[in-house]
């Protein structure tokens, strides 16, 4: 059975006495060294870390330059037929060859993928998957119970059949949106003439069309500009009669069904959770899904409302709050703290604020969210070309490259896998982008800071949710300057994600005994996730980790791993002391 020796030098079980041992470092150092060597990489640029991280690059770069040997990831292809594939970029061997020196072959930002009609198949999820989704979004704007319930069923399929990847899941509500009606043809809408939206249902004629939402009439009033689509198309409010708002086209275009209407600067006086969206939610907890998105969400009233709720129901699922009206940007603490996670939704946010806030905002939210250790997702228009076109404009590849570098956990396509015609090749882009521009992300000033926790030190407050990021980020300093892997072992996930918002520059391996918490771990940065039964005896499960990840050439024989056991929920631990253990991986 694999082992991995506790080398006593760096056994750094963090307490008050514990010491370094440098010989010990040193001879560490110089055995991955040697295996540098042995590869005959080159490392060109001088990285903090750089003894175990250049060998494993290899493991991506096959002769061609093609990504071939990753194999049962969940960030990044595992297959050959992808990696080979017709789709690849045109630019990627040369991408990949320029990536040897890249600290770690696995992408660590995730990516959301919108299921619709160019991939609700069985063969389109799998080809998703194995192209490097990792959250599979239902948008509940679209579809019925039925539809969604096929998706979840075969993600689930995929997730028992796969040895190693997961793909979370998650719901994302209508919400309070108005939306214009059916249309059987799409309308044309020229620049000057007069168009009329009626609140009566079923209306679909050259010039006028219906809205989803009664009050539609009275919250518009004349001189507001409505945005079609995110903006797509606009018009100007020019009169109003009791069940009609007629208005004058400014930029016209294509209306086609169910379109986004938003009106500039304004959010509708809807509930941020409509009575459609509880049947959704209840849906949700039925099916078991892993996230609600959840849309409009004004204040952290609702949150509480939705986590208790769930609570009763007993349903453990994370709720991402999204960002994109203007009433949620001035409550952006108390509902980012209230909840488990936020999205930008730049659509939305982008046509009830003025457009050129939206990056500013972006970057705002991101921060946030870091500070407070939760996870972010930017969405929306990442790849919006590809919906229609095989390459990406080059705007769209710098868009996906800022995110990364802002420091999002995920990144989301909408319509390019929804209903575009190139959506593996959409995955395909984003994960080559996102994982080149982590290649060239510094880590050396990347080193956790405590803010919190020090600040709860001083204040007498410190918790036990203290102790854990302090291990957490003192494990992420140990992991980077010796240039080892992560390997956590986690019952409720948490010190994962801990370990994840320190944003380490090597793989967090989360090995759990939940499958529910393998899949929502999926989201989150740099995690791998990995379901195993833990035995009574730690030695025996940390062996059977070990054999796991050289089973999967994740890891090396001789090479170091820094191990955590640790969390709310001890494992294995009689005292409540956390232990950050450097081993030695053994045959
Ligand atoms: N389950 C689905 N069934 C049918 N069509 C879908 C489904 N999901 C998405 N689509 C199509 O893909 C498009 C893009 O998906 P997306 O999730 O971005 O929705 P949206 O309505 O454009 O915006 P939002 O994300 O704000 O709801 C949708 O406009 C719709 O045409
Ligand atoms: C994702 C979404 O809902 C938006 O960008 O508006």
């Amino acid at each position: 059975m694999a082992t991995a020796t506790e080398i006593g030098s760096l056994a750094a079980r963090i307490r008050p006495s514990s010491g370094g041992d440098q010989a010990g470092l040193a001879s560490s150092r110089r055995s991955l060294d040697r295996s540098l060597l042995r590869a005959g990489t080159v490392c060109r640029a001088p990285q903090p870390a750089r003894w175990g991280l250049v060998v494993r690059s290899l493991k991506a770069t096959e002769r061609s330059g093609r990504a071939v040997d990753v194999v049962g990831t969940s960030n990044g292809p595992v297959s050959s037929e992808i990696s080979n594939s017709s789709f690849a970029l045109p630019s990627t061997e040369h991408s990949l060859e320029e990536t040897r020196v890249v600290s770690n072959p696995r992408r660590k930002t995730k990516i959301v993928c919108t299921i619709g009609p160019s991939t609700n198949t069985r063969e389109m999820i799998w080809k998703l998957a194995e192209a490097g989704m990792n959250v599979a979004r239902l948008n509940m704007s679209h579809g019925d119970h039925e539809s969604h319930q096929k998706i979840i069923d075969l993600v689930k399929e995929y997730n028992a059949q796969s040895k190693g990847n997961v793909i979370a899941i998650m719901l994302d509500t209508k919400g309070p949106e108005v939306r214009s009606g059916d249309v059987p043809q799409p309308i044309l809408l020229k620049e000057g003439q007069e168009f009329n939206f009626t609140i009566k249902r079923g209306v679909s004629s050259e010039d006028t069309v219906s809205v989803n939402y009664d009050d539609f009439v009275n919250d518009v009033e004349v001189g507001d500009i409505l945005l079609v689509d995110g903006g797509m198309m606009s018009l100007a409010v020019r009169s109003k009669t009791v069940d009609t708002v007629k208005c004058e086209v400014i930029d016209g275009g294509e209306l086609k069904s169910r379109r986004h209407l938003n009106v500039r600067g304004k959010s509708a006086t809807l509930p941020s959770i409509t009575e459609k969206d509880w049947e959704d939610i209840k849906f949700g907890v039925d099916h078991k899904v892993d996230f609600y998105a959840v849309s409009f969400v004004k204040d952290a009233k609702v949150v509480h409302e939705l986590k208790d709720y769930l609570k009763r129901c007993n349903a453990d699922i994370h709720v991402i709050v999204k960002i994109e009206s203007a009433d949620s940007i001035q409550n952006l603490h108390s509902i980012i703290s209230a909840s488990d996670g936020a999205m930008v939704a730049r659509g939305d946010l982008g046509a009830e604020l003025p457009i050129e806030e939206v990056p500013l905002l972006q970057e705002e939210i991101i921060n946030r969210c870091r500070s407070m250790e939760k996870p972010v997702i930017v969405a929306t228009n990442m790849l919006e070309s590809m919906i229609n076109h095989p390459t990406p404009t080059r705007a769209e590849v710098s868009d996906i490259a800022i995110a990364v570098r802002e420091g999002a956990d995920a990144i989301m396509l909408s319509g390019e896998t929804a209903h575009g015609k190139y959506p593996l090749k959409a995955v395909k882009v984003m994960h080559t982008v996102a994982w080149r521009t982590e290649s060239t992300q510094s880590t050396s000033n990347n080193q956790p800071v405590l803010p919190s926790a020090v600040q709860a030190a001083i204040c007498g407050e410190f918790s036990q949710r203290h102790m854990s990021a302090m291990f957490a980020a003192h494990a992420t300093t140990m992991a980077n300057t010796l240039g080892t892997p992560i390997i956590v072992f986690t019952q409720t996930g948490s010190m994962a994600i801990l370990l994840s918002h320190y944003r380490p520059s090597s793989t967090i391996f989360a090995f759990t005994n939940e499958e529910r918490i393998k899949q929502r771990l999926a989201l989150y940065h740099g995690v791998l996730p990995i379901h195993m039964q833990f035995s009574n005896d730690a030695e025996e499960t940390f062996s059977r980790a070990i054999k796991y990840l050289l089973d999967r050439k994740y890891l090396e024989k001789e090479e170091y791993v820094t191990l955590v056991q640790s969390g709310i929920h001890s494992i294995w631990r009689q005292e409540s002391t956390h232990h950050i253990q450097v081993r030695k991986v053994q045959g």
